[in-house]
């Protein structure tokens, strides 16, 4: 039998060797041991000690969060109300996510105009320039819009915002958007365009009555596709970036949300917009910072020498067709988050049906603002891009009333207007220095 001794100080090398006929070593082995007793209670009394602090810090550090999360309370809730209010008869209340985003800016602000209650739900991530997030922030609050700061990942913030409001539809436009800054970052993708997307639905669905959805998706989703202009029953199984791909994905996980639960959806895939308060990682928009500058712009050639080509399509002509599809979205059906009968489910292509080349794109930028752009030339490397898009509108047109007016001259005229009072510039492209 190993007694407690050889138990506690087995004779292994490198630790205590005991002499048990020693008298004296048998006296300093019990100094030893109380010693050694002495350092487990000290290591214990340690160890508790360090637990007891990270305990209280992230006690600290939850409450802090509690306390410094920027929404919730009763001042909030009274915000959130008011920016929800309909001053219309048959109105709409609607949370539009992405509001601080390009169209949802946009959209937000037409609604309100109309006389529709909306809220807005924006993570003013650094994507690209948050402060002109906050510029469209201040704008929509101007107008009585109110944007709350929080992520479409939130669960929590979704169904706190579902039981304060009972919104009539959501505009879900929060998304990773860009071809290649897919390349760069993916995982900001699947976070924003399937995860979040999936969290908003699981929203919606539990929601009573269940609001109906209205969402954007890519012309990019098009992908591969050569038959020209794209029809909604065109292939879509080919997409050249992830970007399209999450964009292809959302198509399906909203079907299955129709499907399953009742949800309404209406899924609409924009062409390349552009307008004043635009995305400044879009081609229009940095040539026209570097143009302004006098840095070169890098000007993409498909194979063969061939121009790739947008369908170029005017923000004013998007919201249209936004609102045009919130209008005819017919209701969802699902409630206590079972279906009650099937609900409308839909995709349309929103373009301009005219597609524009690159060159002539640079060219006309030129021409509004004046100044010759240092163009650089490449061959179109395989980050994601297609070297065309053109969309068919027949269906939006037949079942939205959407008809685009703006062509690419016009619109980019209104968006260097905007651009050159925004950034500071005279009439001439010349920065106006305080
Ligand atoms: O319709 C969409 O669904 C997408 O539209 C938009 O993508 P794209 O059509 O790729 O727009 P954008 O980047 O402005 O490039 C335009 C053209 O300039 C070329 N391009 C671009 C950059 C550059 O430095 N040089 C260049 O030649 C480039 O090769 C391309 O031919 C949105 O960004 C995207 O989020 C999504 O909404």
């Amino acid at each position: 039998m190993p007694s407690l001794e050889d138990e506690l100080f087995p004779s292994t090398p490198g630790k205590f060797k005991i002499d048990r006929s020693h008298h004296t070593m048998n006296r300093q082995f019990h100094r030893c041991f109380a010693s050694t007793s002495t350092m487990f209670l000290w290591a214990l009394f340690l160890i508790a000690l360090t637990a007891s602090y990270l305990s209280f810090q992230s006690f600290v550090d939850s409450g802090s969060r509690y306390f410094t999360a920027s929404w919730g309370g009763l001042q909030w809730e009274k915000q959130v109300r008011t920016s929800a209010q309909i001053h219309r008869s048959g109105g709409m209340s609607v949370l539009v996510t992405g509001a601080a985003g390009f169209v949802g800016t946009h959209v937000s602000l037409a609604l309100k105009k109309r006389g529709d209650g909306v809220v807005g739900l924006d993570n003013f991530n650094n994507y690209y320039d948050p402060s002109l997030k906050k510029a469209r922030k201040a704008m929509l609050n101007g107008h009585g819009i109110f944007i709350v700061e929080g992520d479409i990942n939130d669960s929590r913030l979704l169904d706190k915002l579902f039981d304060v409001v009972v919104f009539t539809h959501v505009m879900h436009l929060a998304a990773q958007a860009g071809v290649r800054y897919a390349m760069e970052n993916p995982q900001s993708y699947v976070h924003s365009n399937i995860a979040g997307l999936v969290t908003l639905l699981e929203a919606c669905k539990s929601s009573n009555p269940q609001p109906a959805v209205v969402w954007a998706s890519s012309s990019s989703v098009y992908g591969l596709n050569d038959k020209v202009p794209f029809s909604e029953s065109d292939r879509t199984d080919q997409p050249a970036s992830l970007y399209a791909a999450t964009k292809k994905a959302g198509e399906e996980i909203t079907h299955t949300y129709n499907h399953i639960y009742g949800l309404s959806i209406t899924g609409l895939r924009f062409f390349t917009v552009y307008g004043p308060w635009g995305r400044p990682d879009m081609a229009y928009f940095s040539f026209t910072r570097n143009i302004l500058q006098g840095k070169p712009i890098t000007v993409y050639r498909g194979k063969n020498r061939v121009d790739l080509a947008r369908d170029f399509t005017y923000i004013d002509d998007i919201v249209k067709g936004c609102l045009g599809s919130l209008d005819t979205a017919g209701k969802s059906t699902g409630s206590g988050g079972k279906k009650r009968g099937p609900a409308p489910y839909r995709i349309f292509n929103l373009g301009n049906t005219s597609p524009v080349t690159v060159p002539v794109l640079v060219e006309i930028l030129e021409k509004h603002l004046k100044v010759k752009a240092k163009r650089n030339v490449v061959e179109m490397p395989g980050n994601g891009d297609v070297p065309f898009t053109h969309a068919n509108i027949s269906a939006a047109r037949r079942e939205l009333g959407y008809k685009p007016t703006t062509d690419l001259q016009t619109g980019l005229k209104k968006f260097v207007r905007w651009y050159l009072s925004y950034y500071g510039y005279n009439n001439r492209g010349t920065k106006i220095v305080n």
